[in-house]
């Protein structure tokens, strides 16, 4: 790969005997992984593919998956390069917490975080970039959360809504990206040797104001994926000494990950405690990660939080909707209806009416003139909703991802909107009458699926 000379001469300097390998390292194939989401089933297709463990993710495995997979689709697996799991483990969230998500798009991150949080808790996850919140949005609808708040926010705008409110935070910060080099070479262009200390004012400035969301005792867990001291060891060094109430935490290092490097900042010992990951180390790209706990106290303004607010007519459409359906089990959502929308709130969000809201919590269905109708948002959360179901096969499943009615090979034994599941995942919603499917495949994303271009 062609690399800016004065990026090889920097590497030079500062890695001296090892700067050799990690030259070499950029010719180097680019590793591939994915995670599987432990809150659906596994698929035979899946378990397939489960060959390779990625050693410090219980979750992870070298490999690639297919995005236009059913199991993609239906938020089972997530497509993440292996070095990028560690911010994921490394910032494992606790249940019930809540957590944000400072830059998240597209949402390998948030995804992760999701896995551990189970459903339970808050997940703000906010992406500053209108064009980059959507596919934010599209990956939280497939994993089917219930607990999540997208934001599509400035972190200045976040911090003088929600102080002190969160117990762990992560940053997941815009920077030069040379840990991604291999991946996207495309990227060498945008360097210039002044491109690590532009960024790092941009992180330096994000990490001012996620400092002030973090209740005392809380975590923040900061990750770059480039290999410039400036964005990384001296960014850490930087906030120790402005913000002495926090601490590195030690990251355990396994699988070729090394310490951080104190003699790259200000030579503050402590960052030993963050973790480097090297290509020609590991197998994966480049990153670094910290972890910090926060020792101080945040000014918090206390808030209400989120209220229902349906009318009587539509809460007697969502209660014969779900009446209809059996639903005995509904999680504690708050409700309200924007439009003809109907929305789950997590019940711990405040209420941040000055906040710009992507998606307020997940989107339950669409209020028709006498009827509810269920939304594929809806169907994808069903592993915590026992929503009353209809198993289809892999043929049947292209025809749906397509957009056309179909045959059950059997009647249903009740006629009605059902979650259609293909080896026991929940694809979406059908509405059955006889042996008759509808089809209720949201038309965005409808798309001519064939046995060899979905195979996972
Ligand atoms: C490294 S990417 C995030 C990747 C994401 N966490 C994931 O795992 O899929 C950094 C994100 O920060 C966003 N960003 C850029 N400038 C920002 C700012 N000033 N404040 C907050 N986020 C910013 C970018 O739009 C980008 O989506």
């Amino acid at each position: 790969m062609q690399l800016p000379a004065e990026f090889i001469s920097k590497y030079k300097k500062l890695l001296g005997a090892d700067a050799p390998a990690f030259l070499a390292a950029f010719d180097g194939p680019v590793e591939k992984g994915f995670r599987i989401n432990p809150n659906k089933p596994v698929t035979p297709a899946m378990t397939a593919k489960m060959t390779s463990a990625v050693p410090y993710s219980p979750i992870g495995y070298y490999g690639r998956v297919n995005g236009n997979a059913m199991e993609h689709l239906a938020g089972a697996v997530y497509s993440q390069e292996p070095s990028a799991m560690t911010v994921g483990e490394f910032a494992r969230p606790e249940q019930h917490e809540r957590v944000l998500d400072l830059c998240a798009a597209p949402g390998g991150k948030t995804t992760h975080l999701l896995s551990y949080l189970k459903q339970t808790g808050l997940l703000v996850t906010n992406e500053i970039n209108p064009k980059r919140v959507t596919a934010l949005g599209d990956n939280v609808e497939r994993y089917g959360a219930l607990n999540t708040v997208i934001t599509n926010a400035t972190p200045a705008a976040l911090a003088k809504e929600l102080p002190g409110f969160f117990d762990r935070i992560l940053v997941d910060a815009p920077c030069s990206g040379e840990g991604m080099f291999r991946k996207d070479p495309a990227a060498t262009q945008y360097w210039t040797p002044d491109y690590p200390a532009e960024c790092a004012t941009r992180q330096r400035e994000i990490l001012t104001e996620a400092v002030k969301m973090l209740k005392p005792g809380g975590h923040l867990i900061y990750s770059t994926c480039t290999f410039a001291p400036e964005e990384d060891e001296q960014m850490m060094a930087w906030l120790l000494k402005t913000y002495p109430e926090f601490e590195l935490e030690p990251l355990t290092k396994t699988a070729g990950m090394v310490d951080g490097k104190p003699e790259w900042a200000d030579g503050n010992p402590t960052l030993t405690r963050a973790a480097r990951l090297f290509p020609h180390l590991m197998r994966g790209e480049g990153h670094f990660i910290a972890k910090l706990v926060f020792h101080g106290e945040t000014p918090v303004k206390p808030k209400r939080t989120v209220r229902n607010e349906l009318t009587p007519t539509e809460r007697q459409l969502w209660q014969d909707f779900l009446q209809k359906s059996g639903v005995t089990n509904f999680p504690d959502l708050v409700l309200q209806a924007h439009g003809d929308q109907l929305y789950g709130l997590p019940a711990a969000m405040p209420l941040t009416r000055k906040l710009k809201v992507f998606r307020a919590g997940i989107q339950l269905g669409t209020f028709k003139k006498k009827r509810f109708e269920p939304s594929y948002a809806l169907a994808l959360a069903s592993d915590a909703i026992d929503l009353p179901t209809v198993a289809i096969d892999h043929a049947q499943w292209q025809k749906y991802v397509h957009g056309e009615t179909f045959q059950l090979t059997q009647a249903a034994t009740k006629n009605g909107f059902r979650v259609l599941t293909c080896d026991g995942l929940p694809v979406g919603f059908g509405k059955v009458v006889g042996t008759t499917v509808k089809n209720f495949f949201p038309k965005g994303l409808r798309f001519l699926a064939t046995a060899e271009n979905t195979a996972l």
